[in-house]
Formats: C-alpha cells, structure tokens, sequence
C-alpha cells in the first residue's frame, strides 16, 4: 500500500455541521429556503456540512425516483451560489442523483463545493444500507472512495468523504488514511434507535485513524422513522468538540490541524499497520455472516 505523506495537514480550520430537521410534510423548496438561511447564518466557519438526503429523506424509499437530481440541476447551482456568497468550502451532503434520462440508475451521490462555488468533488455511497430493502434494491453502489485537499487561507487537509452506513466499515477509512486523509466527512441521515452506535463509531474512526471526523446527522421524522441526531465534531483523541441533541441546530468547532501532525508523529501508530493481515490463515477480507 502506498502511504501519503500525513503532513498534508496543517493550520487551523473552522468547521460547523447543519443538522437539519425531516418533516414529511414539508415542500422540497421550504427546506431548500431553511437550508439557505440556516447556512447563511453561520459566522466564522471555513468549512460548512449538510447531512444525508436531506432534500429526499434517507428514508422516503417511495418518492426517491419523482425528488431525483442530476448535478446540473437548480438546487446544486442554488448550493454553489450560497458557497460562493458565504465565501465557504460546503458539503452539500448527499442527494439522490439521476442521469436525464427517466430510466436512469440512482446513487446517493455526496457534493463538495469550494469557497467560490465550484464542484470540488463528488462521492457515490459505497455501502448501502437496507439489506435486500432500500437502498441496496433501488440504487446503485459507488465503488471509489474520494480524498479530496481542502485548502482555505489558513489551512490546508487531505478529507475523506463517506455517507452514514459506510461509517460502520472500518476498511474504508483505512482506505482513505493510506491516501492521506487527516479529515473524514460524514453526512447521514441515522436513526434514533442506532444513535449509540452513531457516537460511538465516529468516535472509533477519528481515535484508529488519527483523523477528525465531522458527522452531520438528519432529526425528526421521516415515513415513521425517528432520526437521532447527535451530529457530532471528534478529534483523533476521540474527544467530541462540539455535539447536537435532537434539535434542529448548527454545531461548529476549530480543528487545530498542527496539533494533528504533531500527535500522529509522536505517536504514530499508523506506521505500525501489517499490510498482510488478510493473507494470514488464509482469510479474506470479508467478515463471517449469519
Ligand atoms: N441511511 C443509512 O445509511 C442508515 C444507516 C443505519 O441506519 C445504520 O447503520 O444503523
């Protein structure tokens, strides 16, 4: 495996997470109007995240296909805008993204613009939850993870996007530590029920990666499933900067990415990863199930 060179990662970086509220009720454009003012009030962030399918809801299976998107529709050129007037890098979150033609395949498809508005990078789920439901029955799986360098005025890191259900895949923050990220991106849309595991896994990513993980959660309800919230700002210690209840609300931390460099080289445990781990005893890397 090739290693990137960890000290990608340097200054101080302002972050906040929208955690914004699912009401079934509510029209596409009225959330799309909350969002824009919920993200224009925001002072002092370099960095904005929005969760998961917020626009859709993560769990609105059935009206998924009629709210589909393709990345050149007006609700992304309406995102661009507010990231290139708010002067903020913006993680979209994700959106339920079609191609024009109406028989189409699906992804749930992650956007990251820049501070003056331009498509930096998109990422499609790779981990779809729902077992034989949902997602794995109505759209199609990414299969690349994106490390993208974030660089504002006073910092520069190498950020790892991943989408709510990937959290639980420990391989693929590997995966994008090894190509340097020093700052994962979680957006989801995670109920309440699992909330536990929600804290706990961004927790465990940031503490075996040494990396900051910013996780932006959906609250409310959506086709009677309770959303936990929670969204949560960690640090490589597993220390949580900044955390939400239930409520609609924004989160914001300052990330101190030289602190960062410097505890990944006086204790750097990444160094000391076995590249052959899954050739030992012959098994591969696909956990037993069931
Ligand atoms: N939208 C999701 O990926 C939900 C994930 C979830 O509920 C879980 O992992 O638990």
């Amino acid at each position: 495996m090739v290693r990137r060179d960890v000290s990608t990662a340097a200054g101080q970086l302002n972050v906040a997470a929208v955690q914004i509220e699912f009401d079934d009720t509510e029209s596409l454009e009225a959330r799309i109007l909350r969002v824009e003012r919920l993200v224009s009030g925001i002072t002092g962030a370099d960095l904005v995240v929005l969760p998961e399918l917020w626009l859709h809801g993560g769990f609105s299976y059935d009206s998924w296909r009629r709210s589909a998107i393709s990345l050149e529709s007006d609700v992304l050129a309406r995102m661009s805008e507010l990231a290139r007037i708010r002067k903020v890098w913006l993680h979209a979150g994700s959106f339920m993204e079609t191609l024009a033609d109406a028989d189409s395949d699906m992804w749930n498809t992650s956007i990251l613009f820049d501070n003056s508005g331009n498509l930096e990078a998109t990422y499609k789920k790779i981990h779809r939850f729902g077992f034989s439901d949902g997602e794995p029955k109505l759209i199609t799986a990414g299969s690349n993870p994106v490390v993208v360098p974030v660089r504002t005025d006073s910092a520069t890191v190498r950020t790892g996007l991943s989408t709510c259900y990937d959290l639980r895949f420990p391989e693929l923050y590997r995966h994008m530590s090894a190509d340097g990220a020093a700052l994962n991106l979680v957006p989801a849309c995670w109920p309440l029920a699992r909330v536990e595991h929600w804290k706990t896994l961004g927790r465990a990513r940031a503490i075996e990666n040494q990396a900051f993980v910013v996780q932006c959660n959906m609250t409310g309800s959506d086709q009677q499933e309770e959303l936990g919230g929670h969204s949560q700002i960690v640090d490589a210690n597993g220390t949580v900067l900044a955390r939400a209840g239930r409520e609609e609300t924004v989160i914001q931390a300052q990330l101190d990415l030289d602190i960062l460099a410097e505890m990944r080289r006086s204790f750097p445990v990444l160094q000391d990863q076995r590249e052959d781990i899954w050739s030992m005893q012959g098994l591969s890397g696909k956990g037993a199930c069931c």
